[in-house]
């Protein structure tokens, strides 16, 4: 039996043994006698009588454990000109001010910290300052409306808002302040100050209860981190849901730090010393998982880049990245490859770089078509691993475990379950799939360390969302098949959310917002494929009888207020007037139906259909 095989045999046949060996990797304040706590199932615990805590794991072990003069964070930043280095010990003091800025403040054990802040150092230093006093950190991206900024503060409630008085987009300079302060004038909770760190590009002005960064860290004395119970949270992220309401995930502090370590030998084959740069944002899970947390703990050093693909300032910005700082290996999503791959096919850009320390590739946040695949492993000469997981679940569900057993790719393919989940698919009435057959993607309980606990306050929702459809099992969304050598492909969701560009969106939430206009009486938002950012939205209206509007300003509209209320992030840019949406008898819209006809399939119509004649009347539109 390989490495692989034995392995995650162990994981499922001895999940106590295996994950209470992995737990040796972490240091702990409070070392766990048990893994698995499934007391209070379908809720379970790791480590439950375990204590910790993180930002000391991702930092004062390596500092005072020979690495304080090693590089942790490389911040490089072609949006502002700027790069900085951070070794350990440096990142350690900063956080350790920082957290005593926050204590200052009345931050304690437990309290919600809502960051709102671009890739800089700071967001990296503000995470782990919460952590280290063991408070909840909830980042919201930054591409996201003051709407969604609102929604999330509502939820998380909490006692302080952190952000950056802008961000930097290659064509403009996003100001923070007063997104933060229109998403507070519609809020019922109110947090008790809102800190700012004064950017050169665009300062905003302070008001009230708002403080500046600098300031309050020049009056800030440091503090020792504290231990949290491993089962604590450390953080909420909220990602979409098919409801316009976002789903606030938890992520445990124990269960999360041993998952993340282990991951990162096992899956990247990256360990202390190791430069490793995950290309994406600390908004989404991936740069709470692999730009933030999984390098750290294993005392790597990892890069913080704030610029795009392309246009910071061309199609090589990635490879000077990496020839630069000497990555070994990079993660991002297929996206940034196909934005590289249109402005530059040839790869002319890369022949000036020095990549002869890089060792792979790392791709997920979406499906990688075979295309890119190719033209990246053409190109690099490296491995280029596909891999698949989710917000909820922190870490890889299938990869090619590098530092296990590399195994041999299947394009199209995220190769294997990864020790820890035991992934099954199922048909309609919960039966298990043979090889090869497509079905629901569901996930076996207990989740492994690491995964989300629950929902932020909605222990139900999280229950009905993930856990009522195949009882003893975690739905994820997404439907796939395995084949006969038990490599899992994952062929897209079976609900109503989309992925563009990376970017999980709710096309429910796009929905609300376009029937929110007065001239629209019923609508739909449908994810077609799209050659950069996989999937676009496209939206389709119906106009209320007698409504007086010319459709090209109906359109304009529609897409301002999609922009205004989601956020750019969106990329809503199309939307058709239609006279009717094909539904069945019993009033449902056939998003999927149209979804499929949109993509060119030869999709057949439901035998529920209402009326086949509407259906027909939007075939030139979805086709066109
Ligand atoms: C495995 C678990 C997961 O799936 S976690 C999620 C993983 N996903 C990712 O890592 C996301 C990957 N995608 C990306 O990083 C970007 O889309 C890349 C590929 C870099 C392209 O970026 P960009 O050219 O900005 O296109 P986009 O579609 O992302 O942006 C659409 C509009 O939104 C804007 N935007 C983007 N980010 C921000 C931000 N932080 N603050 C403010 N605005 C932002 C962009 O400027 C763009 O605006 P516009 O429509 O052009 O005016």
């Amino acid at each position: 039996m390989g490495a692989y095989s034995e392995t995650y045999r162990r994981s499922l046949a001895d999940p106590e043994g295996f994950w209470l060996d992995a737990a040796r990797a972490i240091d702990w304040a409070k070392p766990p006698t048990r893994a698995l706590d499934a007391s209070a199932e379908p809720f379970y615990r790791w480590f439950p009588d375990g204590e910790l805590n993180t930002a000391y794991n991702a930092l004062d072990r390596h500092a005072d454990g020979g690495r304080g003069a090693q590089p942790a964070l490389i911040w490089d930043s072609p949006v502002t000109g700027q790069k900085r280095r951070y070794t350990y010990s440096e990142l350690r003091d900063e956080v350790a001010v920082f957290a005593g800025a926050l204590t200052s403040l009345g931050v304690t054990r437990g309290d919600r910290v809502i960051l709102y802040l671009p890739m800089i150092p700071e967001a990296v230093i503000a995470m782990l300052a919460c952590a280290r006093i063991g408070a909840v950190h909830s980042v919201v991206f930054g591409g996201f409306a003051p709407k969604e900024l609102a929604a999330r503060i509502e939820d998380a409630k909490p006692k302080l808002v952190i952000a950056a008085s802008c961000g930097i987009e290659p064509t403009r300079v996003v100001e923070y302040k007063p997104i933060i302060d229109a998403a507070l004038a519609t809020t019922e909770h109110q947090p008790e100050h809102v800190v700012v760190l004064q950017r050169e590009q665009a300062g905003a002005e302070l008001s009230g209860t708002d403080l500046d960064w600098d300031d309050l860290v020049e009056s800030a004395l440091p503090v020792d981190p504290v231990p949290v119970k491993a089962t604590d949270p450390l953080y909420i992220l909220y990602t979409s849901g098919t409801t316009g309401k976002p789903k606030g995930v938890v992520r445990d502090a124990g269960g999360h730090a041993v998952a993340l370590a282990w991951s990162m030998g096992a899956i990247y084959d990256v360990h202390a010393g190791d430069v490793w740069w995950t290309a994406s944002d600390v908004g989404w899970v991936v740069g709470h998982s692999y730009i933030v947390y999984a390098p750290l703990l294993v005392g790597a050093t990892t890069v913080l880049y704030e610029g795009k693909p392309v246009g910071t300032p061309d199609a090589g910005a990635f490879w000077r990245v990496i020839s630069e700082h000497g990555v070994q290996a990079l993660f991002t999503a297929p996206t940034a490859l196909r934005a590289v791959k249109k402005i530059d096919p040839d790869a002319a850009e890369l022949k000036k770089y020095d990549l002869t320390g890089f060792r792979a590739l790392f791709l997920a946040g979406e499906r990688l078509d075979p295309e890119t695949y190719h033209w990246a492993g053409d190109k690099l000469g490296t491995p280029v691993i596909d891999h698949w997981w989710q917000t909820e679940t922190g870490w890889p569900i299938a990869a090619n475990p590098r530092g296990l057993e590399p195994m041999p790719v299947k394009p199209g393919s995220a190769t294997k379950p990864v020790p820890g989940w035991d992934v099954h698919v199922l048909d309609q009435n919960g039966a298990e799939l043979p090889a090869g057959q497509e079905g629901a993607i569901t996930l076996k309980l207990p989740l492994p360390p690491g995964s989300l606990t629950t929902l932020w306050g909605a222990d139900e929702r999280y229950r009905e969302a993930y856990l009522s459809r195949y009882p003893g099992h975690y739905l994820t969304g997404d439907s796939g098949y395995l084949d006969e050598d038990g490599y899992l492909f994952v062929m897209g969701r079976t609900d109503d959310v989309i992925n563009v560009a990376g970017h999980r969106l709710s096309t429910g939430s796009m929905e609300a917002v376009l029937a929110s206009h007065p001239a629209v009486a019923e609508c739909a938002v449908i994810g077609v494929a799209d050659q950069l950012k996989g999937q676009v939205p496209r939206g389709f209206v119906v106009l209320k009888a007698g409504a007086d509007v010319a459709e090209e300003q109906l359109r304009e509209e529609l897409v301002a207020l999609v922009r205004r209320d989601i956020g750019p992030v969106a990329a809503f840019r199309e939307v058709s007037v239609v006279e009717a949406l094909p539904k069945t008898r019993s009033g449902k819209i056939l998003r999927k139906t149209m979804r499929g006809i949109a993509d060119g399939r030869d999709e057949p119509v439901p035998s529920t259909i209402e009326d086949v004649a509407v259906l027909d009347a939007l075939r030139a539109v979805l086709r066109g």
